[in-house]
Order: structure tokens, then C-alpha cells, then sequence
């Protein structure tokens, strides 16, 4: 019998800048967990991601693995699924096996390499890792900085799952209002950025608005779309929270989190 353990674990996030135009990416760790656990068996998993993973370390000598990946991230839903179920897989292997190994830029190369992401996803990645709150420029792979995440503050999600196809070109139109927005994030101004970026991209992707601007109006801090959507999300002050969460439960599944401030240095 294999000795049983506790996994490796990552997290979700939300969007502070859509890496998709500009190139320049940033999220923010919330507590939604994955946790994946390997052992040594026949491979289980039909997953593209989670193939490209396990045939990179096959080709370094890791025998099979097979592979439970527990997630409270609904998948395809602008909240980071990807990047957290490939950090903790990369985290689990590269801990059982005694690898060193920068885990967020493998798990980008080979989010990239598997194409569930346009552009390496290394922003969703270092937030999903580290926590806290994430800058990088995907084209080279390249961490700008990494902060704590701001405290006493709700975030409230409507949880949706199912990508519709997304227009890059169109996105792409707009890399010099991202740049922009990008440098209002590292400016410290997060919640502007959040904002601007969130109602830019539902626009662009032909996303409704409205949920994005009753929050607003109930005092949300940001509100918008989540990566690419369908998900939305809201930050609120801890204890201004019920009537974005009412405004949320009228959309359909919410939920109610907190964010996470930086667990690891890599
Ligand atoms: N529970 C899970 N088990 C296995 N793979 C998962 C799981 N959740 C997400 N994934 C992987 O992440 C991909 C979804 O990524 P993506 O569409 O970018 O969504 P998100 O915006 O949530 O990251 C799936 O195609 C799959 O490869
Ligand atoms: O594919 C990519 O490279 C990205 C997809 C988007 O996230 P989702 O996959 O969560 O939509 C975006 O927010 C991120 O900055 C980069």
C-alpha cells in the first residue's frame, strides 16, 4: 500500500486585467480550492491539460500516475479552474518526486502547449500559486510583481460555467486601453482597474452589463466579468455585502468567498 497524503493544493481567482489584449495580465487569489493528489498507477485521466502535464514528466522519467483532482472551481468559467488544477498537479508532482521546478511558468508553457489558453494564463497562474495578487507580461513568461491581497473585503461570484467562443482579434483592438488599465493596477488603484477591465471586457464580448452596474450602485467596491465570463464577481467591504448578494441570487448560483492573501514565495 502507498502511504495516503494529503495532495497539493491551489486556488481560483478573479480577473483584475485580462491578459488577452495587451498581453499584460493581473488576478487575485479567492478561496476556492483544488486539491490534486497523485500516485503511481495506470493513467486515469482524459483531460487535454492534465495529458500534456503528465506526458511532460514522463518524458523526465516520472513513471504513470494516476491522478484525483478534487475542485471547487467550476470548470471553464472565467475563475481560474485551469490554472489551479494545473498548479496543483505540477505542485503534487513536483513535491512527490522531489523536482525543482517554478511551478505557475510550467504550468503556463504547458497550459499554452495543451490550448486551453491563449496566452499562457501566467497572471491566473502566479495569483492561483502564490495568492495575493498577481502582475506579469505573458508574452515572455515574465512575473512584474507580486502583492498582498487587500483585506476586509467580501467577494461575491455568480458562478457560471461553459465558454462561448471568444473573439481574440476583437480583443486585441483594444491593447492600448489595457495597457492602460494595467497601469492604473500597478498603480495600486486595484479596485479602478478591476472595474474598468470588467466592464470593458463583458462589453467587447457582448456580455449584459447590468448585474455589473446594480452592484456599483449597492456600493460594491469593483464588479465585472471574470476572465473571458461567464462568471461575474464583486468586491464589497466585509459586511456591505447582502444587497450585492441579493442582486447576485437573483442571476443564479452565488457565492460568497474571501480573498487570499499570499501563501508562497514560488
Ligand atoms: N475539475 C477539473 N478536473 C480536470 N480538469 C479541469 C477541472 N477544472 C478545470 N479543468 C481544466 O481546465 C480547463 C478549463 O479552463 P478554462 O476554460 O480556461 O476555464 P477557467 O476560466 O475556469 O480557467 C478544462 O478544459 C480542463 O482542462
Ligand atoms: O487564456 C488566457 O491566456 C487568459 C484567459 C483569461 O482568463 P480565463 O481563462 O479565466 O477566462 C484572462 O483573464 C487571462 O488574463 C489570460
Amino acid at each position: 500500500m502507498e502511504e495516503v497524503h494529503g495532495g497539493m493544493q491551489a486556488y481560483g481567482g478573479i480577473s483584475v486585467v485580462n491578459a488577452l489584449p495587451s498581453w499584460y495580465g493581473s488576478a487575485m487569489a479567492v478561496d476556492m480550492k483544488v486539491n490534486v493528489r497523485v500516485r503511481e498507477g495506470k493513467r486515469n485521466v482524459q483531460d487535454l491539460l492534465l495529458n500534456e502535464i503528465l506526458n511532460y514528466f514522463e518524458r523526465q522519467g516520472i513513471p504513470e500516475l494516476e491522478v484525483e483532482v478534487e475542485s471547487e472551481i467550476p470548470p471553464g468559467s472565467g475563475l481560474k479552474s485551469s490554472s489551479a488544477v494545473s498548479n496543483a498537479l505540477i505542485g503534487e508532482i513536483a513535491e512527490r518526486f522531489s523536482l525543482n521546478v517554478d511551478i505557475p511558468k510550467l504550468s503556463a508553457i504547458l497550459s499554452l502547449k495543451a490550448g486551453v489558453s491563449f496566452t499562457g494564463a501566467l497572471d491566473d497562474a502566479v495569483a492561483s500559486w502564490c495568492g495575493g495578487v498577481s502582475f506579469t507580461y505573458n508574452k515572455e513568461f515574465k512575473v512584474i510583481k507580486r502583492e498582498r491581497a487587500p483585506r476586509d473585503v467580501t467577494v461575491v461570484i455568480l458562478e457560471r460555467s461553459g465558454k462561448g467562443k471568444i473573439d481574440l482579434g476583437k480583443l486585441r483592438a483594444f491593447r492600448a486601453l489595457f495597457q492602460e488599465i494595467f497601469a492604473i493596477a500597478l498603480q495600486g488603484r486595484l479596485w479602478e482597474a478591476m472595474k474598468l477591465n470588467g466592464i470593458a471586457i463583458a462589453e467587447i464580448l457582448g456580455f449584459p452589463t447590468d448585474l455589473v452596474e446594480e452592484a456599483l450602485r449597492k456600493g460594491a467596491l469593483a464588479s465585472g466579468l471574470s476572465g473571458n465570463g461567464p462568471s461575474y464577481f464583486a468586491v464589497t467591504r466585509e459586511g456591505d455585502e447582502g444587497p450585492v448578494i441579493e442582486a447576485f441570487e437573483k442571476r443564479g448560483k452565488v457565492r460568497v468567498t474571501r480573498v487570499v492573501d499570499l501563501v508562497r514565495g514560488n
